[in-house]
């Protein structure tokens, strides 16, 4: 299992209810804006278009905008809480849109993604789940690594009984352009723990998310 490279800036000390507090972000390189301007400059021209004109004047420096937000994922703050409960059946974020970047064409793709985990000791703040996949989505990739990487992360930094990730996503560079297989959808799944291991988990999580079993 590969983690991933992030930062883990600041241990924050549990709090008096016992809430686990850890910031996360990604390491990011400054992107050289000046230096992508003139490249989306370089490509307008390229294509025979004029980026001086005043309809174009203020593309290349949008462009790059655009791509240095696609590119950054923003910080947060993995809460987890004490399993006081014992919880142990599986909790399912279903249905969390994801955007991403497809490495190959740099177009993106987009759809949706269903992320579990059956509970250890500790229990997630739910809206990390969705943080966790930004926090890969952000950056260039391919389907597969995502997956991998979102239940990599929340298997080694929450150390559940278990964790399933699955995407489905549109491509845009399958459909607007070269074999323009329109809606077209491509799922990955990524399991660890118990939901690789025990058909029945395996199975309920599947069910859940309306995936193969
Ligand atoms: N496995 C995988 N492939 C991807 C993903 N995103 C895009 N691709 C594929 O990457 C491949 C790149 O193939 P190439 O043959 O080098 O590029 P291409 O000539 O533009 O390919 P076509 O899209 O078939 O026209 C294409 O088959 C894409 O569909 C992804 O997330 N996972
Ligand atoms: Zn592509």
């Amino acid at each position: 299992m590969s983690v991933p490279d992030i930062e883990h800036v600041e241990h924050a000390s549990p709090t008096v209810g016992g809430a686990g507090n850890l910031r996360i972000m990604r390491e990011h390189t400054e992107p050289d804006l000046a230096a992508a301007e003139r490249a989306v400059a370089d490509l307008l021209r390229a294509f025979g278009k004029d980026p001086s004109a005043e309809h174009l004047a203020g593309t290349p420096r949008r462009v790059a905008l655009s791509y240095a937000e696609m590119l950054r994922s923003p910080e947060f703050r993995l809460t987890t809480f004490p399993n006081d409960e014992g919880y142990d059946e599986l909790v399912l974020a279903r249905g969390i849109p994801v955007q991403s970047l497809c490495e190959h064409h740099l177009l993106p793709f987009s759809g949706v993604a269903h992320i579990g985990y059956l509970p250890g000791e500790r229990i997630l703040g739910l809206s990390k789940l969705a943080r966790v996949l930004e926090l890969f989505a952000r950056d260039l990739q391919v389907q597969e690594r995502l997956t991998q990487q979102v239940a990599d992360w929340l298997q080694h930094h929450l150390r559940p009984q278990g964790v399933g990730v699955v995407i489905e996503a549109e491509h845009l560079c399958m459909s607007l352009r070269g074999v323009r297989a329109m809606g077209a959808r491509t799922v990955t799944s990524a399991l660890h723990g118990s939901l690789r291991r025990d058909a029945g988990s395996r199975q309920e999580f599947f069910a859940l998310t309306g995936g193969k079993i």
